[in-house]
């Protein structure tokens, strides 16, 4: 049950990943039991038999990896700053809830391996996350997998927060949406992998070995709790490395030249050949889901494009498309507002079109209100709005079948000056 639970909650996005902002950095260390930061963290249930494994800052894990601080948590893991050496390079160590060695359809070191090893010089490879190695931990409660990749600073969802009221600079959202897409082509034409959760929280900033060093400087903060199972538990509070913003005039492209993201967390990504053997149907966020994943018309690359479709139109609005709480049954009401009627064949291939669609194929909550996209991005006021309304709706295409490809997304005016 706790399994299945689990996996739902992931793969919907039910249930949001929270990580610590930048302040945590100016936090003294602590030991209390109760108290806002640990409501933010892995709930204690987590650490119950086949769950999650208890980590203490200092300890040696795969025999060399000593744990430094702690990155972030999600359903499936926590996920730590670790160092072979003092003064040797940073890794990231994944530490993987025991259960998940049991799911047969979750193949995230497989994915992972794939990724470092398919076409090394293709463009799109220094834009996905890297393993660097791996190996089991038997813990008092089980076997857990250990993925340790490169270590990334904050995601694009923390850091767009990090701008309050202000819009990120056009220049540096052109240079991330072309490292996505090149990221993405790599997945989708070289791995033959389908990400199925592309949103700004799995996209992640890299920044060099030195910024490491300086967080983990920093105090730690931890609590002590319960598990379940009456163990005693030490969590840590996450402190995800928030990127350093460039000097200089942030509107120049110049200043964001540096800049590189990669796509991440491809724990419930799957084969593109093999989408039936997913454990779930329902797959991405709701707010960022795709008509035909909504309607169960069946899905393959073309929801990725849809997702980041959703994910640029955040970045480039500093909201997002949809409310992050929007409920699974609302999806294809929006998308009828936003962006008109299914196409009928898509409709007609849905299995569950009888919940969203009367026998006439007109929909069961009907409206005839309209809003439009264009309105919000043209009061932006960029010179090349036209355009990026015209790219951004090759990826919001209803018809899957229309939807663009990451060749074509990478092909478009909007970003043709874009060199990196
Ligand atoms: N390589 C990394 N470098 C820095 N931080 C990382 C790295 N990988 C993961 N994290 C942090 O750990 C958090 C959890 O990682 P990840 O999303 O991969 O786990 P998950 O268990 O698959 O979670 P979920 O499915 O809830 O997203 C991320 O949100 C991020 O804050």
């Amino acid at each position: 049950m706790n399994l299945v639970r689990n996996l739902r909650r992931s793969s919907t996005g039910l249930i949001s990943r929270i990580t610590a902002s930048s302040s945590s950095f100016s936090t003294n260390a602590t030991n209390t039991s109760h108290g806002g930061w640990e409501d933010r963290e892995e709930p204690l249930e987590e650490y119950a038999p086949s769950g999650l494994q208890p980590v203490v800052i200092g300890d040696v894990l795969g025999s060399k990896y000593r744990v430094v601080s702690k990155l972030g948590w999600g359903v499936y893991s926590t996920v730590w700053l670790v160092q072979q050496q003092s003064n040797g390079p940073f890794a990231a160590l994944k530490l993987l809830a025991g259960y998940v060695t049991d799911v047969p359809q979750l193949h995230e070191l497989e994915y992972l391996q794939r990724m470092r090893d398919q076409s090394p010089t293709h463009p799109g490879h220094s834009h996905v996350l890297q393993l660097l190695d791996h190996f089991y931990h038997q813990g008092p409660t089980g076997k857990h997998l250990c993925l340790v990749t490169e270590p990334l600073a904050q995601d694009l969802h923390s850091f767009s927060k990090r701008w309050g009221g202000s819009f990120l600079p056009f220049e540096l959202i052109k240079r991330i949406t072309r490292q996505v897409i090149l990221g993405l082509q790599y997945l989708h034409e070289e791995c033959n992998i389908i990400h199925t959760d592309i949103k700004p929280a799995n996209i992640m900033m890299a920044v060099n070995n030195d910024v490491f060093a300086t967080a983990a400087s920093f105090p730690i903060e931890t609590s002590i709790g319960n598990s379940p199972d009456k163990r005693q538990i030490t969590r840590v509070r996450s402190q995800p490395i928030p990127y350093p913003i460039p000097e200089g005039d942030l509107t120049s492209s110049a200043t964001w030249k540096d800049v590189q993201v990669k796509l991440a967390d491809v724990g419930v990504s799957c084969w593109a050949d093999k989408v039936d053997e997913h454990f779930t149907d329902l797959i991405q966020s709701p707010g960022l889901r795709a008509p035909e994943v909504c309607i169960g018309a069946g899905w393959g690359k073309p929801a990725d494009i849809w997702s980041l479709g959703c994910t640029i139109y955040e970045l480039y609005l500093g909201t997002p498309l949809m409310r992050r709480d929007i409920q699974d049954m609302s999806v294809p009401y929006i998308h009828r507002l936003l962006f008109g009627d299914y196409p009928p064949d898509l409709v007609n291939r849905g299995k569950y079109k009888d919940v969203f669609f009367n026998d006439d194929g007109s929909m069961k909550v009907a409206s005839s209100e309209r809003t439009s996209i264009d309105v919000s991005i043209r009061k932006r006021g960029a010179p090349d709005a036209d355009m990026f309304i015209d790219f951004l709706k090759l990826m919001l295409t209803l018809d899957p079948a229309k939807r663009a490809s990451c060749e074509d997304l990478l092909a478009h005016e909007w970003l043709k000056e874009i060199d990196q």
